[in-house]
Order: C-alpha cells, then sequence, then structure tokens
C-alpha cells in the first residue's frame, strides 16, 4: 500500500457561469519517502487537487473520488480530525508568502506555534527547535533571525520559512505548491537544493507542485503532468524527460528556459487551456494540438501504457504500477494516422554550439536531468 492514494479525484466549482470542473478523474499515488511532481500550466488544477488533499478547498466540492494517507480516506474524516493530520503527518507549504506568514509575529514564534499546535513541549524546547529548523531549511544566523518579522526577511527566506513551518511537526508528506514562483534565479536554485536536500534523506516524501517543467524534472522520481484538470501523461522522470509521449509535454519541454540565451522563456505551446465551463469535445489539448486529427476532437483519449496501449488509470490508482509510462493521446493506442513528429533535443548546458542529441538516444547525459537544459522543438 502506498503512502498516499489517490483515486479518481473530481473537483467541481459552482460559478455564475456554470459548473467547473478543475480536477477531472485524477489518480495517482506517492510511496513513502517519493518524490513525485505535478506539473502543468497555471489553472490545470494542479493546487486545487492538493489542496483537497487536506480538506482545504474553500468554495470546490470533491464530487467523486477517495484520498486515502496511510489506508484512511481523508475524504470522509471529520474536520477536526483532518486537521490533526494537517501539520503532523501532511504539511503543505503554500506559494504565496503573504498569505502563508503572518506579518505581526516574529518567524520564530510562527515556528513554534506550529510545533505546539501539535505536541506539548516548553516554550524553550519549542524556540531551540524552531532554531533547528530555521538553520536546517538553511536561514544563515538562526538564533538571532527567530526573532525577526517576516518583513525582514527576503522573499527567499520566507520560502524558506514557509517550508520550516511546513517541516514543524515531522511530516511523512510534505506538499510544496510553486516553490520558486517570484523569486530570482540564484534564490530558486538554493531553494531546489534545499527541497534536494530534504528529499535526499528519504524519509519524507514530497509532492511538489510547479508549473515548470525544469524544476519538476531536477527534484522529482516521477512526474504527473495535468492539463485541463486531468492527468495526460505520467511515469518516471527520465522517461517524461527525454521522450515525452504527449505533445503537451513536449510543449512544456519547449517552455524550459535555456541557461544562457538571454531569454526567460522559449517559445511555448501556442493558444491557451480551454476554460472549464465551455470544455472542447474529445481531447482537452486538441484544439491547440498541432497533430491533432478528426478522431481527437470526437474521442478523449485514455491514459494508456505507452509501450502497449492498454489503459492504466481505470478508477484504480495504479494497476500497472505507478512507474508506467502512460500517456492520454490517440497516437498511443494506434488511433492517430499521421502521428505524432517532434523532437526533443537534449542540449547540454555547457555546449556552446548548441548541438544537442537525440530525445531517442539520451546516452550518458544523465547529468542533464541535475542540470537541465532542454531545447523542445514541436513541427
Ligand atoms: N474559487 C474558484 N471558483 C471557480 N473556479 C475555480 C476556483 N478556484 C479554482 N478554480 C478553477 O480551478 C482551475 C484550477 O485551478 P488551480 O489553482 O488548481 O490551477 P493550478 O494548476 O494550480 O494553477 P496555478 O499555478 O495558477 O495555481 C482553474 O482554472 C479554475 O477554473
Amino acid at each position: 500500500m502506498a503512502l498516499l492514494e489517490v483515486e479518481n479525484l473530481t473537483i467541481q466549482f459552482y460559478t455564475d457561469d456554470g459548473v467547473v470542473r478543475a480536477v477531472d478523474g485524477v489518480s495517482y499515488e506517492i510511496e513513502a519517502g517519493e518524490t513525485v511532481g505535478l506539473v502543468g500550466e497555471s489553472g490545470a488544477g494542479k493546487s486545487v487537487a492538493s489542496r483537497a488533499l487536506l480538506g482545504l478547498l474553500e468554495d470546490g466540492e470533491v464530487v467523486a473520488g477517495e484520498v486515502r494517507f496511510d489506508g484512511r480516506n481523508l475524504l470522509e474524516l471529520s474536520s477536526a480530525r483532518l486537521r490533526e493530520i494537517r501539520g503532523n503527518e501532511i504539511a503543505i507549504a503554500f506559494q504565496d508568502a503573504d498569505a502563508a506568514l503572518n506579518p505581526a509575529y516574529t518567524v520564530g514564534e510562527q515556528i513554534a506555534e506550529a510545533i505546539r499546535a501539535h505536541e506539548t513541549v516548553t516554550d524553550t524546547a519549542a524556540r531551540e527547535r524552531s532554531i533547528a529548523l530555521l538553520e536546517r531549511v538553511g536561514i544563515p544566523e538562526p538564533a538571532s533571525r527567530y526573532t525577526d518579522y517576516p518583513h525582514q526577511f527576503s522573499s527567499g527566506m520566507c520560502q524558506r520559512a514557509i517550508i520550516a513551518i511546513a517541516l514543524a511537526c515531522d511530516p511523512d508528506l510534505l506538499i510544496v505548491d510553486e516553490p520558486t514562483r517570484g523569486l530570482d534565479v540564484t534564490v530558486q536554485a538554493q531553494l531546489l537544493e534545499l527541497l534536494e536536500d530534504l528529499s535526499a534523506d528519504g524519509e519524507m516524501a514530497i509532492q511538489l507542485v510547479s508549473h515548470d517543467l525544469g524544476v519538476v524534472a531536477d527534484q522529482c522520481e516521477r512526474v504527473l503532468v495535468i492539463y485541463a484538470g486531468k492527468i495526460v501523461e505520467r511515469g518516471p522522470v527520465e522517461d517524461l524527460f527525454y521522450e515525452p509521449k504527449h505533445p503537451y509535454t513536449a510543449g512544456l519541454l519547449a517552455s524550459i528556459p535555456r541557461i544562457g540565451d538571454g531569454r526567460d522563456r522559449l517559445a511555448s505551446i501556442p493558444g491557451r487551456m480551454p476554460t472549464r465551463v465551455q470544455r472542447p469535445t474529445g481531447c482537452q489539448f486538441h484544439p491547440r494540438c498541432p497533430y491533432a486529427e478528426a478522431v481527437c476532437a470526437r474521442r478523449d483519449p485514455e491514459l494508456v501504457d505507452t509501450a502497449t496501449g492498454t489503459p492504466v488509470d481505470d478508477g484504480e490508482p495504479d494497476r500497472e504500477g505507478p512507474t508506467t509510462h502512460a500517456a492520454a493521446c490517440h497516437e498511443h493506442t494506434g488511433d492517430l494516422e499521421e502521428g505524432l513528429d517532434y523532437e526533443v533535443r537534449i542540449v547540454d548546458s555547457t555546449d556552446d554550439d548548441g548541438c544537442g542529441e537525440s530525445a531517442s538516444d539520451p546516452g550518458d547525459d544523465s547529468a542533464a536531468v541535475d542540470n537541465p537544459s532542454h531545447e523542445g522543438e514541436l513541427r
């Protein structure tokens, strides 16, 4: 049994414009100590799905599905019981420092408070542990920083403090939502190093939510790519990175900034994600997909094992095993006549002439995953 098993999670919002299906039958699992990434453009449903695990949806409703954590269905627990689990066993570090940190209290007090909320400890012990946590997340001079207020922290230090609060009760699963958003490149790199350290000891599972496949590829063992509320591709990070099987994933790869190219983003996927009220027929990605054929507008493709074309997701979290490389594209059931015709070149960041290697020949460039620099082309 995996630590976290999400099965057919379906979440709706009821708006003046109609029903918005923000998360649509999402299933996945996370083993103890594993780091799994959820990636997709803004609005894909990553945050809503993550919040729902902990009963933190403000307006939305879970209309179907189960979330089993350590064997218990979280969606059936009372809010008091969920509060106990939140912070003790599962912690979430939100992207928004302004919302996550209270400006009226010192950073140290906020960490100590998180410790005290779940454990009876003396003030001295809470203080000592808070200082140790500040040190663990890489805050210099943690003892003197303990009495700083959030406004005295830089944005990168605020992100670290948020993670320290989340770590306060030694959770089994840490959900980190967009940890690098709004941070400059150097601070991003430092924060990613921190996450890598946290996952390296293998004791805590991490669900890392990001719009940036580069961030996720760097940190995670497995990746789930979400588009319009559905998982469109999933598998081990190297498989997705070197051989994306869904055109959307290939497009996300093309959006990863190249080190040293002086631009924030390469040309990304044209068009926008559909609004959830007016959904296209068939594959949700087909209006933006350069390879779409008639079948794509007619039928929504299932998530299938890309090697065999057999469905992997029939409501169970993972019938075929969580490491199966699966994608929801008609290509993999032989229904696409023209097929997919893209190439993803993996460019070594030290490779000045820009000559990359073909996706089909990852060779020995596993270092590229540690230090990703990609050039994806949708042709
Ligand atoms: N309060 C709400 N009312 C109505 N719809 C909502 C609400 N919150 C979220 N949604 C819908 O849920 C979808 C998914 O939102 P979510 O925040 O999970 O996306 P995301 O992938 O995490 O993107 P981001 O990185 O921008 O947070 C949105 O596109 C929106 O349609």
